[in-house]
């Protein structure tokens, strides 16, 4: 059996961004990624910071797990990280977890493409934009995006792109330009990861927001866009697993 890198497994929670905002789910957090964003809120599964609480389980540990913490209390999983899209065969999570009647949604930024990505239910791809010093290769975007066009899935994805300024708007308004027929998403940016009164982190995040939401108003580029913060964000802070 396989083994796959686990830094977090917690939930219920709901799901606090992006196409099924709101939504119950419990979430599975791997460790490793191919990026490292100057802002990345989850820094502590790439940059060695947490290298000791990494687990290796296998796919069925993983589901006990679940199901030890879930109960019968949920029927939803997302995988994030980290960038999962790193491990090849998580199939072999996905399927049982289907067949235990449970969606699976997965968190990955568009750098590796999976064939396991045809069997995720929803599938957010999340493009960097250049507030976080990271270069989008383009030719794999078009390739990933492809991909799940002839397989029929694009019901299933998103496009999320998380803004800081406005040098990302316009990185915003090419994604959208360049795949007009992926349901396509802005987050507010998270600036202030160290604030640990969640009341002050709320406060300024809805400003954010506000800020945000005139920029899409604003644009003739983005009539067809969904403007969201992150709602785990504005309930509980910087807090982590939750
Ligand atoms: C931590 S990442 C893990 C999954 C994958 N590596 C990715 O980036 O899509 C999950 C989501 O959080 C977003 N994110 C990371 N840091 C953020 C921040 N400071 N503010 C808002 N969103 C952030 C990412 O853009 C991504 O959409
Ligand atoms: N509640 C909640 N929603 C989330 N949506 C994406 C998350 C992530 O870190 O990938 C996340 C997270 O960490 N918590
Ligand atoms: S790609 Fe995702 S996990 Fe990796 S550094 Fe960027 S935000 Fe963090
Ligand atoms: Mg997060």
């Amino acid at each position: 059996m396989n083994k796959y890198p686990v830094l977090e497994i917690f939930g219920p929670t709901i799901q606090g961004e992006g196409m099924v905002v709101g939504r119950k789910t419990m979430f599975v957090r791997t460790a490793g990624c191919d990026y490292s964003c100057a802002w990345c809120d989850s820094a502590f599964t790439w940059d060695g910071s947490a290298k000791e609480d990494i687990e290796r389980l296998t796919a069925e540990e993983i589901i006990d797990r679940l199901n030890d913490i879930g109960g019968n209390k949920f029927n939803h999983v997302t995988i994030s990280g980290g960038n999962p899209a790193l491990l090849k065969n998580l199939h072999e999570l996905i399927d049982p977890l289907h067949e235990q009647g449970v969606e699976v949604a997965l968190e990955t930024q568009g750098s590796r493409w999976q064939d396991w990505f045809t069997s995720i239910d929803d599938l957010t791809i999340s493009p960097k934009p250049p507030s976080s010093k990271m270069k989008t290769n383009w030719s794999i975007l078009d390739d990933i995006i492809h991909r799940l066009k002839e397989a029929g899935r694009l019901r299933n994805t998103s496009l999320k792109v998380v803004i800081f300024n406005e040098e990302d708007m316009r990185y915003a308004e090419d994604v959208h330009e360049r795949y007009p027929d992926v349901p396509f998403f802005l987050q507010v940016g998270n600036d202030d990861l160290e604030e640990d009164e969640s009341a002050n982190l709320a406060s300024h995040l809805l400003d954010q927001y506000e800020w945000l939401i005139d920029q899409v108003v604003a644009s003739e580029k983005l009539n067809q866009a969904r403007v969201l913060p992150q709602v785990h964000a504005l309930v509980w802070g910087n807090k982590r697993g939750v």
